[in-house]
C-alpha cells in the first residue's frame, strides 16, 4: 500500500429536492458524461475525487444524497462533518428553489457557520421552461449569505467552475492571495481507486 501522504480532505455533500440534478452535476464533473434516464438515488452514494490545485492536492469526498421525502430523516447524519453543502434546485421548477432555503436551514441547525454553502440553480438549457431567474437566485443567495452558481449538467455549462468555486473557498486553500482565487484553480478529477488508506 502507498504511503500516505498529507492530503487535504474535504467532506462536500450535495443536497436538494428529488429530481433537480445533483447526481448529473455530479457525474458530469468526474466522468463528462450525462444520462437522460433518470435514476433515483437511494438513500446515498459516496464518491471520492482527487482535485488538482495549483500546487496542491486535494481529496474530496462526494456524497450525494436522496432527494426523495422517504430518505428525509436520514439527511442530518449526511450533513454532519461536512466542509461543503452543495444545495441545488432546478431553475425550471420554482418550487425546488423555494424549498432550497429549507436545505441551507437543515444545514445550518447541523453544522452552523462551520460550512461552506453553495446554492446551484441547475438545468440552464431548459430556457422555455424556466421559472426562477438568475436574479432571484442571486438575491437570494445574498439574503441567505451562501455563494451561487447557475449550472447545466445536460451542456456541462458551469461544472468546472461550480468546482473551482468550492476549491478556492476551501479551509486551507486560503494561500493563494488573489482576488481572483478561482481563475487560479485548474480542477481535474479522477476517481479515487485505492493504493493509499488515507
Ligand atoms: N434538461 C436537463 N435535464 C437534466 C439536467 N440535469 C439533470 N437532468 C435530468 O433530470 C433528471 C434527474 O436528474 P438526477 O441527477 O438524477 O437528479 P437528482 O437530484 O440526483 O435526483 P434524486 O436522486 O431523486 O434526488 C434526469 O432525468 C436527468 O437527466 C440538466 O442540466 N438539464
Amino acid at each position: 500500500m502507498a504511503p500516505c501522504t498529507a492530503l487535504a480532505k474535504y467532506k462536500l455533500v450535495f443536497l436538494g429536492d428529488q429530481s433537480v440534478g445533483k447526481t448529473s452535476i455530479i457525474t458530469r464533473f468526474m466522468y463528462d458524461k450525462f444520462d437522460t434516464t433518470y435514476q433515483a438515488t437511494i438513500g446515498t452514494d459516496f464518491l471520492s475525487a482527487t482535485m488538482y490545485l495549483e500546487d496542491q492536492t486535494v481529496r474530496l469526498y462526494l456524497w450525494d444524497t436522496a432527494g426523495q421525502e422517504r430518505f428525509r430523516s436520514l439527511i442530518p447524519s449526511y450533513i454532519r462533518g461536512s466542509s461543503v453543502a452543495v444545495i441545488v434546485y432546478d431553475v425550471a421548477s420554482r418550487q425546488s428553489f423555494l424549498n432550497s432555503s429549507n436545505w441551507i436551514e437543515e444545514v445550518r441547525t447541523e453544522r452552523g457557520s462551520d460550512v461552506i454553502v453553495v446554492m446551484v440553480g441547475n438545468k440552464t438549457d431548459l430556457v422555455d421552461k424556466r421559472q426562477v431567474s438568475i436574479e432571484e437566485g442571486e438575491a437570494k443567495a445574498r439574503d441567505l449569505s451562501v455563494m451561487f452558481i447557475e449550472t447545466g449538467a445536460k451542456t456541462g455549462f458551469n461544472i468546472k467552475a461550480l468546482f473551482r468555486k468550492i476549491a478556492a473557498a476551501l479551509p486551507g486553500i486560503g494561500t493563494l492571495s488573489s482576488t481572483k482565487q478561482e481563475d487560479m484553480v485548474d480542477v481535474s478529477a479522477s476517481q479515487f481507486s485505492g493504493g493509499c488508506a488515507c
